[in-house]
């Protein structure tokens, strides 16, 4: 069934030079990248932060909802990250103009709303997430604004979350009639707890910065960005290399269950293109 399913996905694939005997997620990245606009860059936060970088998602006409390039760029900025020639002590992840990511961008998720393309761009994803969560260096979420859908599940997936007083975050994809499918259902129920994670969930509440707080979702509330630096420079005061012990410590407790991965991009790709979403995807519903 499974292997029916990829060489289904890969019949329909194979002009885009993508065959089941040779998928990589570094093809399915080459495939995506074709989905064109947006971009993410990486950069040193500055010489007053040693050893912290930042990732930017830029899609500023979408609120930074993701294209299949930007994808594909989240994939290749984690062969970079992975490298840390920098010797970073922590990595910002953050969205430009205000806004942290909305998901999917829907005229690239309408443009792929078929089962076999939302278990390409699912496996990715969780491939790229699941790299995120086991970088050798702190992750911090910086959310201002909207982080909805799998903009939710980026930041869910990064060690630590900060958010702006005024942020707004909420795990949509239900309204769309689809489920979280890049590989963040586990940091959901880690960040949540089992019941809290499925109420989230089930409801699609969009929470605002308190809310979370009081859950144990975000760990501080920021007003300004001299509050977001002065939060920052808290990392400053311990050495690198016990910083990226410590994560070494805490990722080893992560228990990667493969077997609950692949039900995830499966149930996804079981929804994704069906009647259901085709028909709530038409409504060009906001989430606020
Ligand atoms: C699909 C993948 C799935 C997953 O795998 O997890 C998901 O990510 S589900 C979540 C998908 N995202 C959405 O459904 C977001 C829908 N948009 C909204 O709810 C609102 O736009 C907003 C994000 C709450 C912002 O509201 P507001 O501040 O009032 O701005 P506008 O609504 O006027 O938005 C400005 C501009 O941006 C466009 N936009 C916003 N989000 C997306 C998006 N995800 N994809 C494409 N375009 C998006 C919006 O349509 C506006 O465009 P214009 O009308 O042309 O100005």
């Amino acid at each position: 069934m499974f292997l029916k399913r990829i060489s289904n996905s890969f019949r329909q694939f194979s002009t885009n030079k993508l065959k089941p005997a040779n998928f990589t997620p570094q093809r399915a990245a080459e495939y995506l990248s074709t989905f064109e606009g947006g971009k993410v860059t990486i950069e040193l936060y500055g010489k007053e932060f040693p050893g912290i970088a930042t990732l930017t998602l830029d899609n500023p006409t979408k609120k930074n909802g993701l294209t299949g390039s930007m994808m594909a760029d989240l994939h290749y900025s984690m062969d970079r990250l992975e490298k840390d020639e920098q010797n970073l002590r922590a990595l910002i992840i953050q969205g430009s103009n205000g806004t942290f990511c909305s998901g999917g961008d829907l005229d690239f998720v309408k443009k792929i709303c078929d089962s076999d393309h939302g278990y390409i761009m699912c496996s990715l994803m969780s491939h790229t997430l699941t790299r995120l969560s086991r970088l050798p260096f702190i992750s911090i979420s910086k959310i201002e604004g909207f982080a909805l859908g799998g903009g939710a599940e980026l930041a869910s997936t990064c060690d630590i979350r900060v958010a702006h007083a005024k942020a707004k975050i909420g795990f949509v994809q239900g309204r769309i009639g689809v489920t979280p499918g890049w590989g963040g259902l586990p940091f959901i129920v880690r960040n949540f707890g089992y019941s809290r994670a499925l109420e989230a969930l089930c409801t699609a509440k969009v929470f605002n910065s308190l809310e979370l707080q009081k859950l144990g979702f975000l760990q501080e509330i920021y007003e300004t960005n001299a509050d977001f630096e002065k939060y920052l420079s808290r990392y400053l005061s311990i050495e690198v290399e016990p910083i990226k012990a410590m994560k070494k410590g805490v990722i080893a407790l992560q228990k990667r269950d493969l077997e609950a991965f692949e039900v995830e991009r499966r149930v996804f790709a079981s929804l994704w293109g069906g009647e259901l979403q085709k028909a709530l995807l038409s409504e060009n519903r906001k989430h606020k």
